[in-house]
């Protein structure tokens, strides 16, 4: 679950621990259960596959396997719900690609990876990287005979502020053989640094010494953002930059000769309620964005993964309807959060930029050699930094309870009703996005 994906603000751990304060733990734990039981069922994957796409991937938080406060006993219910989305998968005949979304302590600053912080406390405290370790032991020992998994990402976009990624690699070989001497079929899936683009330090045997692997991308396009410099219009100069990029991110794979596979890409959307009559416009551009790319991957043979398939209107595939008592309830709040900018995932910040630049300008003039601005990760500007730290993490941990103050007194049944708002059956398609996905996923199969 992610603040835009599913509505929230700030981090999944948050709001279990500010829902369980108001309904106590079990009604809680009920709803989460519900939600995840909803959020992707057959129908969904019937869907998927009727596109014509073979393979999802399944973002996993680690919190599913292993308790922070009762570390290396795995949960009872540990594979109650990988277990079902995969079994479902592979029911319809479509592989599945296990990504461990957030490791213990963090592997980046970002709300994805689930810790609270910017800094990313996973490379910092070797108790961590041994408890992930031990999880994908877990992982390894219940899927090594599954013929419909794929394979195994191992970490979604490590962040490892090391000089050389030092950590990251070591990291990896630790990973690597722990899996490797349990299971030595499933394909590994090794993501760059620094969210996923960044090859540079790798080792030079890697192909050697990191067997049925492939390194993976993640080709998010600037042109499919609110930031993007300027409207995407399919120009030779916005093409080649788009390909330069893409490029860029897999040169080493291209040197090395190795299997490079893009994890995550996507554009995100306008919405008609913040973007008024500019909304179709906006995405038909954000629809060529996404050809464009396509092109690029089907003329290279690259496989990908695209981010993602259901949320609430932003980016997926098929999205909760508004007309759902889920959206209804927090229809104000909703706007709310929009409008402060809390989620930092194609935020639009017209709202609150100039509270925020006095800040930024305070950071800027107290900082004495400008070269000391720069911070990892290094896209990370002072305006960015300022953004995450003042936004994604103070605003919205004093959102965090006013978020699950809407449920209080709700029942079983109430809470069942939010939790199917996310059912297949209650959402709409983006359909603009399906047809090119459906388009290309034929084209590829030729
Ligand atoms: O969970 C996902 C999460 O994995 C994803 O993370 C972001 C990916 O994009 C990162 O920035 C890009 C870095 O490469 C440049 O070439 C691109 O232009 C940038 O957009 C960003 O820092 C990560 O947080 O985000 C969506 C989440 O739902």
């Amino acid at each position: 679950m992610e603040n835009f994906i599913s509505g929230y603000p700030g981090c999944e751990f948050q709001i279990r621990e500010a829902l369980a304060e108001v309904l106590g733990e079990q009604k809680a734990e009920f709803f989460f259960d519900r939600f995840l039981e909803h959020f992707f069922a057959e129908p969904d994957a019937l869907f998927f596959k009727s596109l014509g796409l073979n393979c999802i991937r399944i973002a996993v938080n680690y919190r599913h396997f292993q308790d922070d406060m009762n570390p290396r006993v795995l949960r009872k219910e540990a594979f109650k719900h990988l277990d079902r989305a995969i079994n479902i998968c592979a029911k319809v005949g479509i592989y599945t690609v296990i990504d461990m979304h957030t490791a213990p302590g963090g592997q980046s600053g970002g709300w994805h990876a689930d810790a609270g912080s910017h800094i990313a406390a996973f490379w910092q405290h070797r108790h961590f990287q041994d408890s992930l370790v031990w999880i994908w032991e877990q992982i390894a020992t219940h899927y090594r005979e599954h013929e419909w998994v794929a394979g195994y990402n191992v970490l979604n976009e490590p962040a490892d502020p090391h000089p050389q990624h030092a950590r990251l690699i070591a990291f990896y070989d630790r990973a690597y053989t722990a899996i490797r001497a349990i299971d030595t079929r499933h394909a590994l899936f090794l993501d760059g640094n620094t969210f996923a683009v960044d090859f540079s330090k790798f080792p030079e045997d890697a192909g050697v010494r990191w067997a049925n692997t492939a390194y993976a991308i993640h080709d998010y396009a600037i042109y499919g953002f609110p930031n993007s410099p300027e409207p995407y219009a399919g120009t030779e100069e916005q093409k080649t930059l788009l390909r330069n990029t893409y490029k860029r991110k897999r040169s080493w794979m291209d040197q090395k000769g190795l299997c490079v596979w893009n994890g995550e890409w996507g554009p995100v959307y306008a919405r008609t309620e913040y973007d008024g009559d500019q909304t179709e416009s906006i995405n038909e551009r954000r629809y060529m964005v996404l050809k464009d790319q396509l092109d690029i991957y089907t003329k290279d043979r690259l496989s990908w993964s695209i981010w993602l398939y259901k949320d609430i209107g932003f980016q997926g595939m098929v999205y909760v309807s508004r007309e759902t008592p889920y959206m209804e309830l927090f229809k104000n709040f909703l706007e709310r959060k929009h409008n402060l900018a809390v989620d930092a995932w194609g935020k639009d910040d017209k709202y609150v930029k100039s509270i925020y630049q006095p800040i930024v300008d305070l950071v800027k003039s107290s900082v004495s050699d400008e070269s000391k601005l720069k911070l990892y990760p290094p896209l990370w500007s002072v305006e960015e930094r300022v953004t995450r730290l003042s936004r994604t993490m103070l605003m919205a941990e004093f959102l965090v309870n006013e978020w699950a103050e809407y449920f209080r007194g709700m029942d079983e049944a109430q809470l069942e009703e939010l939790a199917k708002s996310f059912s297949f059956e209650q959402c709409l398609k983006r359909d603009g996005l399906n047809k090119v996905l459906r388009e290309y996923a034929h084209s590829w199969q030729k």
